[in-house]
């Protein structure tokens, strides 16, 4: 199969001359409410994301970190303002946005390789069958599901299967990577497992990224912004944090890096503000 097909070409830093991917313009949503009122829960919120960036977003519990990742899926609709990808407003999901939940939702019945084949045939219609084959296979076996790759997905652990979710959301080679919580449901071993797996393939391909965690120490190990949401109602970004480490990261490393502490009490103080 061609080289292409399997690694991207995106710069692997976002600075002020890459170019944007994802837009979020004065960006607002309310849910309606009993009696016609409504719950504004994100008010003008302005994002953008350049090429090539991992980009994180903490905030507290129910601030809209969810609303605003499934409003950028399609998933759920805008109440005002615009969300571009690519230049062109979001009308619903498409395979330009890989998903990854904190359960990967997949189907039992079916192997690991039969569900990444799932979102590959759709997007790769053109494309041989083996080369289809080949491009779920590469994924799989870039998060380390080579010797797994006809389990069922009911055989598979919790953490094998998260794995299953992260190759199937590469390998439709999106515009841009939407991962909510992905690792929270996860015991830590296992969390820090598979933030090592997710890294070393976002390395090779350098996919936009746009996380929702909760753990502070996640966020600076896989990011390059981490975007702090203030509590709603009308939330908005409260801070930004830009984390200076160089890539490609080893764990061991960035803990030891003298500036890890300076970024953890910066973004511990924001949610304990
Ligand atoms: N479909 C809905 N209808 C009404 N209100 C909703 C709906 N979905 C979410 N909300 C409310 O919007 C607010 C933001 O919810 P959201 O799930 O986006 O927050 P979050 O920051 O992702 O929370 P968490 O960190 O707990 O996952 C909450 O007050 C929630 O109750």
């Amino acid at each position: 199969m061609s080289a292409s097909l399997l690694h991207n070409s995106i710069p692997a830093a976002a600075d002020n001359t890459t170019a944007v991917v994802l837009e979020c313009q004065n960006l607002t949503k309310a849910y309606p409410m009993p009696k016609g009122l409504s719950y504004v829960v994100l008010e003008n919120l302005q994002l953008s994301i350049a090429q090539g960036e991992f980009v994180s977003i903490i905030g507290h519990s129910g601030c809209g970190k969810s609303t605003l990742l499934s409003m950028i899926a399609g998933l759920n609709p805008i109440s005002g303002g615009n969300i571009l990808l690519n230049g062109a407003p979001i009308k619903g999901p498409g395979p330009d946005r890989g998903v990854i939940f904190q359960s990967p939702s997949l189907l039992p019945w079916m192997s690991a390789l039969e569900n990444v084949l799932l979102g590959v045939n759709q997007v790769f219609s053109h494309e041989s069958k083996l080369t289809r084959h080949d491009i779920a296979a590469y994924y799989l076996s870039r998060v380390g599901l080579e010797d797994a790759l006809h389990k069922k997905a009911k055989d598979l652990s919790q953490g094998m299967q998260q794995r299953v979710g992260i190759a199937r959301a590469f390998a439709i080679k999106p515009s841009i990577l939407l991962l909510d919580e992905p690792f929270g449901m996860l015991d830590s071993l296992t969390r820090a497992e598979l933030q090592d797996s997710l890294l070393e393939v976002w390395n090779r391909e350098k996919i936009t990224a746009v996380m929702i965690t909760h753990d502070v120490d996640e966020a600076i190990f896989l990011s390059d912004r981490v975007i702090m949401m203030t509590s709603g109602p009308r939330a908005q970004i409260g801070d930004v944090l830009n984390i200076h480490l160089d890539r490609p990261r080893e764990r061991k490393e960035v803990l030891e890096h003298p500036d890890f502490y300076d970024y953890r009490g910066h973004l511990i103080a924001f949610l304990e503000g």
